[in-house]
């Protein structure tokens, strides 16, 4: 039996801006059926890398696989297997969230039923049927994130990669986003999300990729980068560096 082939596979991913070296030969695995937190600090070099991984960058080098597809040299293929959250991408401000999701599920190929029933049901999953009739340019940054990762999803695909879908989402819309992904797993779908937040990767990750300066500095399953320390922050800090104190804000004393 020929072995299944990674759900995601980045290699050897470079990006320069100027003299930024913004992503160093950035190769990892996410395993068929894994939800894998990639973590790093600010401007590690995360959204650079997904953004590549998605075919929506084109890297300088190196490239990336959906199930075997390559993303750059066989884009349908491997674009039609993943659904994407990127971060801060603009949108069609002047659709409504059921126009903008009606849209994007045509544009899918989805035929007029599937529409219908995918719409409504994401809508409602995501608590954003009594904005559904509002522009997009008026809905909050926690509104976005939810109409983004709705268009993310409406296709049914086996790979979601999800740049910081937790940032500016309320609570009780994070404990419904978290159900569904893990529902989506459960069912044999496999999730990349990036997020800064250790104790949330930490809760619902089975797999850890640690990014800084645009280098991975470990992979593997969370229990593997979390070591011998006491939790996953612990080990981000030890791998990453501790800050040094903050000096120099006598003033504000
Ligand atoms: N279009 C661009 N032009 C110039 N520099 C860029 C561009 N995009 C990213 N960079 C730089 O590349 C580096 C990596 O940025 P990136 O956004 O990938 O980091 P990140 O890990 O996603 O950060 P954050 O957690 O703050 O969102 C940063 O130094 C950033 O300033």
């Amino acid at each position: 039996m020929t072995p299944q082939p990674p759900a995601f596979e980045l290699y050897g991913l470079c990006k320069r801006f100027g003299t930024k070296q913004a992503v160093d030969h950035v190769s990892l695995t996410v395993p068929s059926g894994s939800f894998y937190g990639l973590v790093g600090p600010n401007g590690a070099g995360k959204t650079t890398s997904l953004t590549m991984a998605v075919g929506l960058l084109r890297p300088d080098s190196g490239g990336a696989r959906v199930f075997g597809a390559d993303v750059w040299s066989d884009p349908l293929r491997a674009k039609s297997m993943i659904g994407v959250l990127p971060d801060g991408m603009a949108m069609p401000e002047r659709l409504t969230g059921r126009e903008l999701l009606t849209y994007l599920a045509q544009l899918r190929g989805l035929g007029p039923e599937q529409v219908g029933e995918r719409v409504d049901d994401l809508l409602t999953g995501l608590g954003l049927d009594e904005a559904e009739n509002t522009l997009i340019i008026e809905y909050s940054a926690g509104m976005r994130k939810k109409i983004g990762l709705a268009g993310a999803l409406v296709h049914a695909p086996r790979l979601l990669v999800l740049d910081e879908p937790f940032e500016a989402v309320d609570p009780i819309s994070a404990t419904v986003i978290k159900g569904i992904l893990r529902s989506f797993t459960e069912g044999g779908g496999s999730v990349i999300i990036s997020s800064h937040v250790m104790a949330l990767v930490e809760q619902i990750c089975d797999h850890v990729g640690v990014i800084a300066r645009g280098r991975v500095l470990a992979s593997g399953t969370t229990a593997e980068v979390r070591g011998g320390h006491a939790g996953l922050e612990e080990a981000f800090v030890d791998l990453v560096g501790a800050p040094e104190p903050v000096k120099g804000f006598a003033w504000l004393a």
